[in-house]
């Protein structure tokens, strides 16, 4: 049986969401992580891939390469895998607008701050910078502006004035792993109430014309 929602996950590194994806996506979730893309070929993400036989794909960034011709490699790459959701995981890349404008809704980022706090890079030394009491991650939509898509989900941690860098960035990593799952869940359950929709919309149609639409 196919599930309901294919999740196509893009890393630069470590991947500790995409392994929190990959074990959410359990019995009680219809979505299973189809493919693994990185641009970095050390990723260790690759190797949480292959333990768990997921499919994984290299798009190095070459030399000299515009924006938009790796994008394009990116693209080929991804249109393998036919993904319903794509999920950002630690993808250290801007992607170019044209790129990220055929995705809209369909891709998402894990950033780690209380967005629209701190868009961009560094943003636990950022945090500890300004002497925030709280910090935290986001979920958001893709959209071309950096960081500034509809936020989906967030998760707040408290600052403690002996925080480092580190300590900070492992409490925010422990609700990423909370909140990332739970985005995933919900993006299939809304994906497959579409479908019904659908599949029921179909039947009227069948009902009033006798057909229903390719
Ligand atoms: N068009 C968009 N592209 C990306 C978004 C987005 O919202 N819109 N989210 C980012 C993820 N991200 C923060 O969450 C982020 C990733 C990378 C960078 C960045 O400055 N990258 C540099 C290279 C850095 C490096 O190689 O270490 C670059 O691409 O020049 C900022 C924010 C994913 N893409
Ligand atoms: N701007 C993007 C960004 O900084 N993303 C951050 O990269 C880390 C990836 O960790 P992981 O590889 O262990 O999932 C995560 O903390 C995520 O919030």
């Amino acid at each position: 049986m196919p599930v309901c929602c294919r999740v196509l996950v893009l890393i630069s590194g470590n991947g500790s969401n995409l392994q929190a994806i990959i074990d959410g996506c359990d019995d009680n979730v219809d979505a299973e992580v189809v493919g693994v893309i990185s641009n970095k070929p050390d990723a260790y993400g690759l190797v949480r891939a292959h333990h768990a036989e997921i499919n994984t794909s290299c798009v190095i960034a070459r030399k000299d390469e515009r924006r938009q011709q790796y994008d394009s490699r990116l693209q080929q790459a991804i249109e393998q895998y036919q993904p319903d959701l794509i999920v950002l995981a630690g993808f250290m890349r801007i992607l170019s607008d044209e790129f990220v404008s055929q995705y809209i809704g369909q891709m998402v980022n894990i950033h780690p701050s209380l967005l629209p706090k701190y868009a961009g890079l560094h943003t636990h030394q950022r945090a500890l910078d300004a002497k925030d009491k709280e910090h935290g991650a986001s979920v958001h939509f893709v959209i071309p502006e950096l960081d500034a898509g509809p936020v989906i989900l967030q998760a707040k941690v408290p600052v403690y004035e002996d925080d480092t860098v580190e300590t900070l960035s492992s409490r925010v990593h422990e609700q990423e792993h909370a909140i990332y799952p739970l985005v995933v869940k919900w993006f299939s359950l809304n994906r497959l109430k579409m479908l019904e929709n659908q599949a029921y919309l179909d039947d009227q149609l069948i009902g009033i014309h006798g057909y229903a639409p390719d």
